[in-house]
């Protein structure tokens, strides 16, 4: 391991414990900068590997089982991986961050759907500098408090978008045929020949809620299969081929014979379907939804289906969700299970929408690379939290440059003061912008030997507007 010298990252907390060392002697490669910057380093030259810490004290607990890809990213730059298979309740998830780490806390904590990265548990996770969603939902982080501290947050924000879509396209013609029902009867030894209330879908309408990346890929696959489209959404949207927007969901709702939801989980969507809702939608209509578990007021659906209103149902998404595999549909998950177990042509599916070898694999690549250019670049691009910020990478040429990033309050006055500090440097480039509350900036300074650095960022954790500190070179 290289030797560590006395240079931090320095974090809000402040505790000298949460401090990364730094080092002049990295000992693992940096991987693809941004291929849009591919003509500018060709040029320039090789880009330079910022490594400013030991990799290997780089701790990251990744949950939920994250595809060997992502994995395999992170442990190519010496950092220590740890990977569970499961998401854990928050108990045991802050208990894990104190153990993992003992006397300094985890720097990137990767998780998917499932793992809730509340406040509670973000301010156990001290020294953390960036989360990762390797899935497309951020709700399952509190997004504002960790731009709060300095914490980058990054997704995927379609890598799984078209295995949504096809799952949604099996499970119309599942609907429409009654193949759920069918089958089960077969596995139970019964013959049950019947045409009745079985359907093609060619003709049929299709309502699409949420026409982002998820529905509107959906769009172009239903239309190929003969089918109408109609969507709504807050936003006005481009429609692909021949769909419509049209311009209330009670509109939509009147006129699809299959709903399919695919908006994200908001104040706004949850419960957008209830039992108002599912009244407006045509008799013998059918529901379906993969987008979070909290838009759809399930015992109304139980209700709907029970009196025919709606002829059936998908659900991949629930309230409550487990945080493993196993036994665990029963009533103790949500109250209501059972209930949705014994209704006939409903498909209940264990949230699988994005889970396919190819989305997990492009998941874990896309996740893997944003994490490694924000820890060793400081590049915020495709954060979902933070302004996005990139700077040309410095190359190999340029020894004695070093890239500080400032990240800190958005209030008045803060850039003529780093200023004053960077100013006497020599500052060969510098990019700043800011998003709500939080601003983040970046400079390289050239001529600069260790002892400037030090002073850099100890005048700079000075500030009283710090949110938080690097110096990489
Ligand atoms: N079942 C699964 O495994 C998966 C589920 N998802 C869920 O699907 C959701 C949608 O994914 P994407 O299409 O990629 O998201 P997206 O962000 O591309 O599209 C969401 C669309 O919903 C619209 N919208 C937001 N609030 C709305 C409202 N109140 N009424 C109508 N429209 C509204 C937005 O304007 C946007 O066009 C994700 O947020 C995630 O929760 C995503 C991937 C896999
Ligand atoms: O990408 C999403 O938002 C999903 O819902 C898929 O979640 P998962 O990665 O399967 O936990």
């Amino acid at each position: 391991m290289a030797q560590a010298q006395n240079i931090s990252n320095a974090h809000p907390s402040g505790d000298s414990q949460r401090h990364l060392s730094v080092s002049t002697s990295p000992t693992a490669a940096f991987q693809s900068p941004l291929s849009s910057f591919g003509g500018a380093l060709a040029r320039r030259g090789v880009p330079k590997q910022l490594k400013p810490f030991n990799t290997q004290d780089i701790k990251i607990l990744l949950l939920e089982n994250v595809n060997q890809s992502g994995k395999d990213i992170l442990t190519a730059q010496g950092y220590q991986v740890e990977a569970l298979k499961t998401s854990l309740p928050e108990d045991q998830l802050i208990e894990k961050i104190r153990r993992l780490t003992q006397y300094r806390d985890v720097h990137v904590i990767g998780i998917r759907s499932k793992t809730k990265l509340n406040e509670k548990v973000l301010k156990e996770a001290k020294n953390l500098l960036v989360i990762g969603c390797f899935c497309i939902g951020t709700n399952q982080v509190n997004l504002e408090y960790a731009a709060r501290h300095g914490i980058a947050v990054f997704n995927s924000p379609f890598a799984n978008s078209r295995s949504v879509a096809e799952l949604v396209i099996a499970e119309i013609i599942t609907l429409a045929r009654q193949l759920g029902d069918r089958s089960n009867e077969m596995h139970r030894g019964a013959w049950n020949k019947v045409s009745s209330k079985c359907w093609e879908i060619r003709g049929k309408t299709l309502g699409i809620v949420g026409y982002g990346h998820i529905g509107s890929q959906l769009s172009v696959l239903a239309e190929a299969m003969g089918m109408n489209v109609i969507y709504y959404d807050v936003v006005s949207l481009m429609a692909l081929g021949t769909a419509r927007q049209v311009p209330t969901l009670t509109s939509l709702l009147n006129q699809a014979d299959f709903v399919t939801l695919h908006v994200p989980e908001l104040p706004e969507t949850k419960n957008m379907i209830s039992a108002a809702q599912l009244a407006e939608m045509k008799d013998g209509s059918y529901l379906i939804n993969a987008s979070r578990g909290t838009v759809v007021d399930i015992p109304a659906l139980i209700n709907a289906m029970r009196s025919g209103k709606i002829a059936g149902a998908a659900l991949d998404v629930f309230p409550t969700e487990p945080r493993a595999n196993g036994d665990y549909f029963n009533n103790s998950l949500n109250g209501w299970d059972e209930d949705l177990r014994s209704l006939n042509n409903i498909i209940l599916t264990p949230h699988i929408g994005g889970s396919t070898e190819e989305a997990q694999r492009a998941i874990g690549i896309e996740v893997g690379d944003a994490l490694v250019r924000y820890i060793n670049q400081g590049v915020t691009i495709g954060s979902v939290n933070m302004p996005e910020v990139n700077l040309r990478s410095l190359t190999s040429e340029e020894s004695d440059y070093a890239r500080v990033i400032f990240i800190h309050q958005n209030v008045p006055g803060v850039l003529r003061r780093v200023n004053e500090i960077l100013g006497e440097h020599n500052v060969d480039k510098q990019i700043s912008d800011s998003r709500g509350d939080c601003a983040y900036l970046m400079a390289d300074v050239s001529n600069v030997q260790t002892s400037d650095l030090r002073d850099i960022l100890e005048n700079l954790e000075a500030l009283s507007s710090r949110i938080l500190t690097r110096v990489l070179y």
